[in-house]
């Protein structure tokens, strides 16, 4: 007879409506072919070269050693099994769960030189880094500088005579830090440095510079560089993150990227300006759109984990039920506890919107690389906006996800074999590399005045060319044209909530309000500076209102989320859909009643022993939240089988197919016991060592009362 758990998550799989496999290939399509996934998971699975198991145990170096182990041997099933650069980049990206320094050449070095490479520099370095015959990280951040790039102080200064540019760290707060990639593994990198011709600072550029000897691998001339050491929660270990001095290193003129600004030698160094000021942001945009995707593939597992242990695991039984009746002593599933699935629910459907929202965001990149190609800037502010608050709102929500599916597990949750806190730890820094995430509030909130200023101005003389002019990070804008008769009128039934666009329309208003409300703060003196905390709001109702617009257009015909998917399917993902839009207007009440978009429910009578009135409109929309809930309550373990996660994969005690948690919890315990508190021989010396003192202590203490207990 199979353990309960295991019982409990074979009826839980069977009671959902829909097929996972074929949803499995709708959030896979247009972003990963779920064929060669499944493949190369399982030869990269298949390889004792990726064992899991001893990872928690190990020291520091030896985590390092094991990143760089797996780099080696990955290159090894690369030859081996003839991998193309797709399926070598999801064996690195995804499969290996932990970051290597690897990652930064795939995600920082080689796309930058992509973005801002000349032609010429093209072709000699990219088959350098497709090839691997060079390893790349990109240095930035310095020890006195992050956020704020037009004050890094490294310099490029160039040098006529030789034609050539001096790089330099003129103090200590120049020193670049936190560079992935950089304590151990690169051979090269691109260094933002800020650009002196005769004297004149042209601000920060991109150069090329060899950090290591192809030889040996020893540091070059003029350069200083080191690791900086273990991160919070032990995360990232395997990764060498570094920091680097250069003492007026060399270089030539032609390893500054110069795809859009250029020093030409003529006249003693003349300066090229880039077409656009904003070109140079390529690069982080490439990064910031790929993290987005990237992300809700983590929230997907730390979700399967927590959903699949929620479900098997019990506590209390119904006190309401009398002997005899059905389930009457057996404890419930905790999964139907609302306070338990109204935390879980959320986080799975942000999983499904964020991974549309990666394709979305991926589309708009690829579009917007095609026309810079071809010399045509418009898409560039766009994809900056949409990148900005996708990257600062999906990176907040996944960390705080993870936290969510993890306290939701209780105690168990804490154990590392769980596989919950190691995600968590991992995906944590997202939040403020790439773009802080507040920073990029404010670039959000920015981008969302311009939209306004130019739609509110153009929309009382020409309204119609106002609505054309809208983009997807602007279109909340139309639900001002014509202006609204405020306070709207809320539905008084469960069912009515549930209208996505009456729902997408209240995200719409609040959105365009909230800007608004930003928009003449600025108007009545206050500065922008001082407003950061006002752009958090703002930032957090333009992404939602955007998020809200792409999925209402995802559910429809022939969009992202229908696209291949059959009745029952599309029937489950209207319900992810509505169930977003609902906890999301729900989460918005503050600032619907603020703006007087919702009128404000009737005072509550005082008296506990009045029933309360339900049919009042915002009593409706917490119903309705909480049926679409409980109509997705079947649904969640097929859901997160459509994710399509191995046992391997998930690396969990807790979280497998079968449900087994408690016989693997154990199981590993045992088998762990060497790793983990040393030898029956080392236990017994610590024994003698440490506890047997405390102990004849005491009972010295006492008397030598204690031994009568032996
Ligand atoms: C794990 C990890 C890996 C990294 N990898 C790399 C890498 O490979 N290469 C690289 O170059 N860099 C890397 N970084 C650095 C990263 O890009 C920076 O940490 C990030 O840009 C933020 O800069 P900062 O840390 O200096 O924060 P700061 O800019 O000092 O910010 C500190 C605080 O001040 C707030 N703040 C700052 N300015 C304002 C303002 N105007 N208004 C309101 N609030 C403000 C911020 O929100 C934040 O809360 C990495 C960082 C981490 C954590």
């Amino acid at each position: 007879m199979a353990p309960q758990s295991t019982l409990d998550i074979q009826a839980a799989r069977q009671r959902a409506s829909f097929d996972p496999d074929v949803l499995h290939r709708v959030l896979l399509a247009g972003s990963k072919d779920p064929d060669m996934r499944k493949r190369v998971a399982q030869l990269i699975s298949a390889s004792p070269a990726f064992d899991k198991t001893s990872k928690a145990y190990l020291s520091r170096p030896k985590q390092i050693e094991r990143g760089l182990k797996a780099a080696r041997d990955l290159f090894q099933a690369v030859d081996e099994h003839d991998l193309d650069y797709i399926e070598y980049l999801e064996a690195l990206v995804s499969l290996i769960d932990d970051p290597i320094g690897l990652n930064l050449h795939e995600i920082a070095f080689t796309p930058v030189i992509q973005a801002q490479g000349s032609d010429e520099q093209q072709a000699e370095w990219l088959p350098l880094c497709y090839n691997h015959a060079i390893i790349g990280c990109y240095l930035q951040t310095e020890l006195g500088h992050g956020s704020n790039v037009q004050q890094l102080e490294t310099t490029a200064t160039y040098d006529t005579k030789k034609d050539e540019f001096v790089i330099h760290s003129p103090t200590i707060s120049a020193t670049k830090w936190w560079i992935g990639a950089l304590g151990i593994l690169s051979t090269h990198g691109v260094v933002q440095a800020r650009l002196f011709i005769g004297g004149k600072d042209y601000g920060p550029h991109l150069f090329i510079v060899q950090l290591r000897s192809m030889k040996d691998h020893s540091l070059l001339p003029g350069i200083e560089a080191g690791e900086i050491g273990p991160k919070v929660h032990g995360a990232m270990s395997a990764l060498d993150n570094g920091w680097a001095r250069f003492n007026n290193v060399r270089i030539p003129r032609k390893q500054m990227l110069s795809r859009f600004a250029q020093v030409e030698p003529s006249n003693g160094g003349t300066y090229v300006k880039p077409p656009h000021s904003k070109l140079s942001y390529g690069g982080m945009i490439f990064i910031r759109s790929q993290m987005i995707g990237n992300l809700s593939w983590r929230l997907a597992k730390a979700v399967t984990i927590s959903v699949r242990y929620l479900h098997m695991r019990r506590q209390f039984a119904d006190p309401e039920l009398k002997p005899g009746e059905e389930q009457h002593g057996v404890e419930k599933q905790v999964i139907s506890y609302p306070a338990v699935y109204m935390r879980v629910i959320p986080q799975l459907v942000n999983t499904i919107v964020f991974m549309t929202a990666g394709k979305d965001m991926a589309n708009l990149y690829h579009a917007m690389s095609a026309e810079l190609a071809g010399g045509n800037t418009n898409l560039l502010a766009e994809t900056h906006a949409v990148s900005s608050g996708l990257k600062t709102y999906v990176s907040s929500a996944v960390v705080e996800g993870c936290e969510t599916v993890r306290r939701a597990m209780g105690g168990h949750g804490f154990l590392a074999s769980t596989g919950v806190g190691r995600i968590y730890a991992t995906e944590l820094p997202s939040a403020t590399y790439e773009g802080d995430n507040y920073i990029l509030n404010l670039q959000v909130a920015r981008a969302a005045l311009k939209s306004f200023k130019a739609f509110v101005g153009s929309a009382s003389s020409d309204p119609k060319d106002a609505l054309k002019n809208l983009t997807a990070s602007s279109a909340y804008l139309a639900s001002l044209a014509p202006p609204p008769k405020l306070p709207l009128s809320a539905p008084t039934a469960v069912k009515d909530w549930q209208s996505l666009s009456l729902l997408q329309r209240l995200l719409d208003l609040r959105a365009a309000l909230t800007v608004g409300r930003l928009a003449s703060l600025l108007a009545s003196g206050r500065k922008f500076g001082e407003m950061s905390w006002e752009c958090v709001q703002v930032s957090e109702a333009v992404v939602e209102a955007f998020l809200a617009g792409r999925m209402v257009e995802a559910i429809g015909k022939g969009g992202l989320l229908t696209d291949g998917a059959g009745e029952r399917e599309k029937a489950v993902l209207e319900k992810v859909v509505t169930f977003f839009l609902l906890h999301r207007v729900s989460h918005a009440l503050p600032s619907l009643l603020e703006f007087g978009i919702l009128a404000p429910s009737p005072p509550l009578s005082l008296s506990s022993s009045t029933p309360l009135k339900q049919d009042a409109p915002l009593e409706q929309l917490r119903l309705s939240l909480d049926s679409v809930a409980r109509e997705l309550l079947p649904e969640l373990v097929g859901l997160t089988d459509a994710f399509g996660f191995s046992d391997w994969e998930l690396d969990t005690t807790v979280g497998n197919h079968d449900g087994a948690a408690y016989e693997r919890m154990l199981e590993k315990a045992k088998a762990d016991e060497e790793q983990n508190i040393g030898s029956k021989a080392e236990q017994q010396r610590m024994y003698r060592e440490y506890i047997r003192p405390i102990l004849e202590r005491g009972r010295k203490l006492t008397g030598g009362g204690g031994d009568a207990k032996l």
